[in-house]
């Protein structure tokens, strides 16, 4: 464990240098990881923990389009796949990666596999956190731990196989074996993390609830569809207003802005740009901090979990969500995207 100096904070981490990837194979050796879900994070996460070596099944329903992935993926039915509760009897780590909702309706089948001595193991603090709305209490002899990775379980995978990582937080919530430190870092690290970072159940569901509301996914869009908006109405075609609004974001300026911050970004553009985009920018925080209050307020109250559990329960949920979805990729922004992507010479 390491104490680096973020920003003028030191913080706790753990580097993949201190906890090599031998240690945490050394530290499993006895250990079956059951990766509950092959939906996004499931696919990553148990992919990445196999090609590290570990040893790792799968439970999922059967059936599904998501079973039928797995077994594309090389999992093989009654050696490394299994339905879910024949998975969570054998695993000894039992890593529950159904979608939130999902988890909430299986739980009653899980909770009589967790004996004592396993591990239950979560990527969100969504469960545990907000468990007068999920009843997801964990009995007392098992760990209750987390690896929760920043971005998406395809992101995880194509990082790994790339040599890349993509960091996590780590955090522990029931320490009943005495082991549980030492199994959540070398979970965190045999996932395939970069590095990470500590935090508790609570304040990585807050945070990661903000952020994909927020700056990660509804605070960018909304922003794109308003400047997007603007400028069409001002007469602009849907090629210029694309390309000001989201293709040199994505192609030319967030790169940069990946490699060595806003600062340089900034530094690479412009003093025409610099001069307006310093003056703007404190336009923009002002106008939306109330917003990202209310939402932090409105994670913070158990509104944003109720909302994504009332909404996942209903009967028709899938349907309206693919709605929802067409709407945006019908949008003429996005039609209008997807004409500019196929003109990348990459694409050509
Ligand atoms: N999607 C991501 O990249 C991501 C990133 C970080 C953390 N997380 C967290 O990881 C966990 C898993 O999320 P996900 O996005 O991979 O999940 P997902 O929505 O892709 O679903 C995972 C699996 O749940 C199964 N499932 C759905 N309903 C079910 C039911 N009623 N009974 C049995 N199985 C059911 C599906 O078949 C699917 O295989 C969540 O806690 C999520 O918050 C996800
Ligand atoms: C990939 C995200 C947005 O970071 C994750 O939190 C999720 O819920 O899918
Ligand atoms: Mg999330
Ligand atoms: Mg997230």
């Amino acid at each position: 464990m390491a104490m680096l100096d973020f920003g003028g904070t030191e913080e706790k981490v753990v580097l993949r240098k201190e906890f090599p990837l031998k240690k945490a194979l050394e530290t499993l050796k006895d250990e079956t990881i059951a990766v509950i879900g092959y939906g996004v994070q499931g696919p990553g996460q148990s992919m990445n923990l196999r090609d590290n070596g570990f040893n790792v099944i799968v439970g999922q329903r059967k059936g599904g389009a998501s079973w039928d992935k797995a077994v594309k993926d090389g999992w093989v039915p009654g050696e490394t796949l299994f339905p879910i509760e024949e998975a969570a009897a054998k695993g000894t780590i039992i890593q529950y990666l159904l979608s939130d909702a999902a988890q909430i309706e299986v739980w009653p089948k899980l909770k009589p596999h967790l004996t004592p001595g396993k591990a239950l193991y979560f990527s969100h603090g969504f469960g545990i956190t907000y468990n007068d709305q999920t009843g997801i209490h964990a009995p007392e002899g098992v760990d209750v731990i987390l690896v929760a990775p920043k971005g998406s379980g395809t992101s995880l995978r194509r990082m790994f196989v790339a040599g890349r990582g993509l960091n996590s937080s780590y955090a522990i919530a029931q320490d009943a074996t005495g082991r549980a430190y030492e199994r959540v870092i070398a979970l965190g690290i045999g996932v395939g993390s970069g590095y990470l970072f500590e935090t508790d159940f609570k304040r990585e569901v807050y945070s990661d609830l903000t952020g994909e509301r927020g700056t990660l996914m509804g605070a960018i869009q909304g922003i794109f569809e308003a400047q997007y908006d603007v400028l069409r109405s001002h007469g602009h075609t849907p090629s210029e207003a694309f390309n000001e609004t989201v293709e040199e974001l994505t192609q030319s300026l967030m790169p940069l802005v990946a490699e060595n911050g806003m600062d340089w970004m900034y530094a690479n553009c412009s003093t025409t740009a610099q001069r307006g985009a310093l003056d703007w920018k404190d336009k923009f925080r002002d106008a939306t901090k109330p917003v990202f209050e209310d939402l932090y307020n409105s994670v913070a109250t158990g509104k944003e979990a109720k909302r994504s559990i009332d909404s996942n329960s209903q009967p028709d949920y899938r349907v309206k969500l693919e709605a929802e979805l067409k709407e945006l990729q019908d949008s003429e922004m996005w039609r209008a995207g997807r004409t500019v992507r196929s003109l990348r010479p990459e694409n050509n």
